[in-house]
């Protein structure tokens, strides 16, 4: 590996950062001599980022802490095209409303990551419907327009898999690298950014960037790709079972995050501390070594790091409670998944498939059969042994009802 000069070129490096990097020992270089700009761009397409939005997030922030400043792009503006990058059909078309909800969805999570504000080193946010929204057809072909090949826009991944696999693809998306081209030259124009970094699906978008600030302004500018993170069974990171691993509190609770930490593959253990935590290197090792029952340890710390950065270290610590008392006890902790049942309805009795449906164990009352069917089904700690099992008041411990399917989901039941 080449030694990097540049405290954020080695660290990134180090730690596993990095799939893709124009010109590294340049960059490395102007990031050695003077205070850098870069920006990452997300996209308003959900009204949270999750887990796989977070790789770039502590890039972000490793960027901020060696010295420079970052910029968080919210495409306002792009997200009305539809990145391509990736995908087999055209994302579904939001409304402006939809694309505003979810900007004001995401926007919070990085003030948890980043430090805001007027100050040289910090951070700032952007939204590209500021200069995209207002571009004059005509008179943007014939600045910008004349220096896309298409010949070379064909073979771009996000295009070239299309034509491949014969699928449609429509103007408006194959206009999307150009507009993600012209933000990097608006940035750089308006705020001296000479960097752009993105997920390792984003190369070629990027790269037209760094091309057309060349044609058009003669001005040298850098891109960086951060891997596609998959997890040891090759999922993408960011799904789980249950869906997304959402950033945001009101999309998935605090214990659910830390749990999906609390689950990683032993494999994946060393790779997400390196990625998600900021713990040195040399403790990270020392965890990766642990063997046996004690890798679990590794993965505990993992959950708090990650909880600790994500929802703070109030909410971490009580995940990490809950967790015990549930797992280690056998009890019931303060914030797992609840629903609230009113008195009379559990007084009369509720079927039990249907309860765990409710409270989300379960995506059907086919599935919850099934797991009863199955032996997995518990009901404070005891195993439902019929379908046909009514839930009712009489059920309640402590004013709450535990119910567990398999060993690591629960939720609660309490009376309204
Ligand atoms: N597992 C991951 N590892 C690293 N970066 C990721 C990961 N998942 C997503 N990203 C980054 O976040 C960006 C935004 O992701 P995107 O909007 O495509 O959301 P998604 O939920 O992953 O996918 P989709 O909306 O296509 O289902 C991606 O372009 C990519 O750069
Ligand atoms: N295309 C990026 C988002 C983005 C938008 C505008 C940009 O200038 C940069 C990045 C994505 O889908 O993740």
């Amino acid at each position: 590996m080449t030694a990097f000069s540049s405290d954020f070129m080695r660290i990134i490096h180090e730690r596993g950062f990095v799939d893709a990097c124009t010109h590294a020992e340049e960059l490395d270089a102007l990031l050695k001599a003077e205070t850098v700009s870069a920006y990452i761009g997300y996209d308003c397409t959900a009204p949270s980022l999750h887990v796989g939005s977070l790789v770039s997030i502590m890039l972000l922030r490793w960027f901020q802490k060696t010295g420079h400043r970052p910029v968080v792009l919210m495409g306002g503006g792009t997200t009305r095209v539809g990145d391509p990058t990736g995908r087999d059909d055209a994302r579904k078309m939001l409304t402006d409303d939809e694309i505003a909800a979810n900007m004001a969805g995401i926007k919070g999570v990085f003030a948890r990551y980043l430090t805001f504000g007027d100050g040289a080193g910090d951070a700032v946010m952007v939204n590209n419907a500021d200069w995209l929204d207002g571009l004059a057809y005509i008179p943007f072909l014939r600045d910008y327009g004349r220096h896309f090949s298409i010949n070379r826009m064909l073979t771009f991944d996000s295009v070239r898999m299309r034509l491949e696999r014969e699928t449609h693809m429509s103007f408006l998306e194959f206009n999307y690298m150009i507009l993600q081209a012209y933000d990097f030259l608006e940035l750089a124009r308006r705020d001296g950014i000479r960097l752009q970094m993105g997920g390792a699906d984003q190369w070629g978008n990027i790269l037209n960037g760094v091309e057309l600030g060349r044609r058009c302004d003669g001005v040298s500018l850098y891109g960086l790709t951060v891997p596609l993170i998959t997890t040891a069974s090759g999922a993408k990171m960011g799904k789980s079972a249950q869906g997304a691993v959402w950033l945001n509190e009101d999309q998935l609770p605090a214990y659910d995050f830390w749990q999906f930490w609390r689950n990683t593959e032993d494999a994946d253990v060393g790779r997400f501390l390196r990625l998600f935590t900021e713990l040195p290197l040399d403790e990270i090792a020392r965890l990766e070594a642990l063997g046996g029952a004690e890798i679990n340890e590794a993965k505990k710390v993992l959950a708090h790091e990650a909880s600790t950065l994500a929802r703070g270290e109030a909410a971490a610590l009580a995940a990490a409670e809950t967790a015990r008392a549930v797992f280690e006890q056998g009890g019931v902790g303060e914030d797992l998944p609840s629903v609230t049942v009113p008195a009379d309805e559990l007084a009369a009795g509720v079927s039990a498939p249907a309860l765990f449906t409710r409270v989300g164990l379960t995506a059907s009352n086919g599935e919850a059969k099934r797991l009863i069917k199955g032996g997995g089904a518990r009901i404070n700690d005891v195993t439902v042994e019929d379908i046909g099992r009514m839930v009712t008041d009489g059920d309640l411990k402590g004013g709450e009802i535990k119910l567990s399917a398999g060993r690591k989901s629960h939720a609660l039941v309490r009376v309204g």
